[in-house]
């Protein structure tokens, strides 16, 4: 099933091209979307909501046409956008029920699921205070609150993390982690920040400069890049030596070797040099790439 897909998706500003030919799909549940400031993420949500029009290529979400079903699409998708836009003398509660009433629900169940809503992200007394004394992490809260406050299938989180500080940030990705498990809400969810997304997302897509670098599940997108650390007591030079000419992508990390794993004919190759060089081993495991390593190891690729 496909939560939405693109095809060709080009969108052009006079000076700058900030969708180039992006055909990318989603499937359900919580899909990363990372790329650095500037890549396109905000430009491709904007379309994804018929909020801006492409200038080239086709889009759909939830199986409708953004270009001929923009507002039944918005009825059934939440948007967190990512910069401040809450008014600063109006309480979370009264913006949240107000925005639950522009989405069409009626008075009274507005409010009731205003307060659920609001509860649901953690905002307690506070949301009857006015929003412009407001943490960031509250504000953030508050805008994560009236994009879930209609009960969309499918919400758009534009930099959710953004400003807050480490403890924050967890609790903001744990939430989001419990809209797409307990409450079965597909996200799609930006960041710059690629490490953070490993811990929430079932699938990531990577984009730069408005195109696509890769579009993968974490667990694919981790495995092409497991690698053994191999410590030996003396010798790593040689070790080293004798792994690259029996084929073996190595490199140096501190006192270790971190060989590339290719298959699980590897494993046995470093054991067998090992065992010729008469070197004494100190530890062979399994490191379990992040993220961030594999994105480095393609912006080195795509690198002009
Ligand atoms: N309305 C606009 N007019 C002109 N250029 C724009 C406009 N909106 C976006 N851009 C440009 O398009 C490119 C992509 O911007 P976009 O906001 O989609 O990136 P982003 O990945 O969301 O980055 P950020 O996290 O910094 O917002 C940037 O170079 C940006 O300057």
């Amino acid at each position: 099933m496909t939560i939405l897909a693109t095809e060709g998706l080009t969108r052009r500003f006079p000076r700058v091209t900030a969708l180039d030919d992006l055909t990318v799909t989603v499937t359900p549940g919580v899909t990363g979307l990372v790329g650095a400031n500037g890549a396109g993420k905000s430009t491709l949500i904007k379309i994804l909501l018929g909020l801006l029009e492409p200038t080239g290529g086709r889009a759909q979400v939830l199986g409708m046409d953004v270009a001929t079903r923009a507002e039944d699409i918005r009825r059934l998708v939440g948007y967190m956008p990512e910069h401040d836009c809450l008014p600063p003398d109006v309480s979370a509660t009264e913006f949240v029920v107000h925005m639950a009433g522009m989405s069409g629900l009626p008075k009274t169940a507005a409010r009731e699921r205003a307060a659920d809503t609001l509860r649901h992200v953690g905002l307690y007394e506070e949301r009857y205070r006015p929003m412009g004394g407001y943490s960031t992490g509250m504000k953030q809260r508050v805008k994560l609150a009236q994009a879930l406050v209609h009960d969309p299938r499918l919400v758009f989180l534009d930099e959710p993390t953004n400003g807050l500080d480490p403890r924050g940030r967890d609790e903001m990705l744990d939430l989001i982690r419990r809209i797409g498990g307990e409450f079965g809400i597909s996200v799609l969810v930006t960041s710059h920040l690629l490490g953070e997304l490993e811990r929430i997302c079932d699938n990531v897509i990577v984009i730069d400069g408005g195109r696509l670098l890769r579009s993968s599940s974490i667990a694919d997108f981790t495995r092409a890049a497991a690698a053994l650390t191999v410590e030996v007591e003396e010798g790593h030079g040689p070790l080293a030596d004798a792994l690259r000419r029996s084929g073996q992508e190595v490199a140096l990390d501190g006192r270790a070797l971190v060989v590339q794993v290719r298959d699980d004919g590897t494993f046995d190759v470093v054991r067998d040099q090992v065992a010729e060089l008469g070197l004494h081993l100190v530890r062979m495991e399994h490191r379990r790439a992040r993220i961030e390593d594999v994105f480095r190891g393609e912006e080195a690729v795509h690198a002009p």
